[in-house]
């Protein structure tokens, strides 16, 4: 059985990128002095962040990688693409499963170019289309239905996009959560984690925890 994952291409781009991304923690300031994170934008944090990686981790790459493969859904949504390491995982398993393809959206401009240049290098271009902008505005006509939906970009956006995609997403689907041990995912996890919301949800224990919840 194939599996991108292990090409050399995408080794050696993930390998560059998980490298890259340990230089995160060594940015100070982002946004400079007076920068407020609270106040700002979400067009505005994303410029500010725009050299900061934040990926999910390995561990959970692997996971993104599995569930896709098991699913294999049409349509795999992505909120959040940062440089592509995420997309890279998901875009590998839908390679593998010769069908369907990632949708992944992004505001910063920087990100978007690196993303695709990081994607094209890693031979996995043609399964993923970035849609720049606000993903309340670039996933608002996405066509369903989704079979995979990850969640990794602003976190108090987590909750808006997943009720502005809940309508098309497929029986069965699968959404994944990343960061759930940050605060500011409260309101989401009380959401999926309501039974009466059409969630049955769990957690995995992974870096900054995901949640995936099966919508039943
Ligand atoms: C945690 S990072 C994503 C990391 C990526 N999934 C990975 O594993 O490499 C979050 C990203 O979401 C983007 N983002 C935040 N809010 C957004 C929005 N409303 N629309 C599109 N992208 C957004 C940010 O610019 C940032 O690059």
């Amino acid at each position: 059985m194939t599996n991108t994952l292990q090409s050399p291409a995408v080794q050696k781009v993930l390998d560059r990128l998980f490298e890259d991304a340990k230089r995160d923690d060594d940015v100070r300031s982002p946004g400079g002095d007076g920068f407020s994170y609270e106040s700002a934008t979400a067009q505005e944090r994303a410029d500010a962040l725009a050299g900061i990686y934040m990926p999910i981790s390995a561990a959970g790459g692997a996971l993104l990688y599995s569930l896709v493969r098991a699913a294999r859904p049409t349509t795999v949504v992505e909120f959040g693409t940062s440089y592509g390491i995420s997309t890279i995982y998901l875009a590998a398993a839908v390679a593998d499963n010769g069908i369907g393809q990632v949708l992944t959206t992004e505001l910063s401009e920087t990100k978007i170019a690196a993303a695709q240049a990081n994607l094209t290098e890693a031979g996995v271009a043609n399964q993923v289309k970035i849609l720049p902008g606000d993903a309340l505005t670039t996933l608002a006509d996405v066509p369903g239905p989704i079979g995979l939906l990850l969640l990794d970009g602003w976190k108090d956006l987590c909750l808006p996009v997943l009720r502005l995609l809940e309508d098309r997403l497929a029986p069965g689907a699968l959404v994944v959560a990343d960061d759930i041990t940050f605060t500011t995912m409260s309101d989401y996890l009380t959401y999926v984690r309501t039974p009466t919301n059409g969630y049955v949800t769990t957690e995995f224990p992974v870096e900054d925890g995901m949640e995936i919840s099966c919508r039943t």
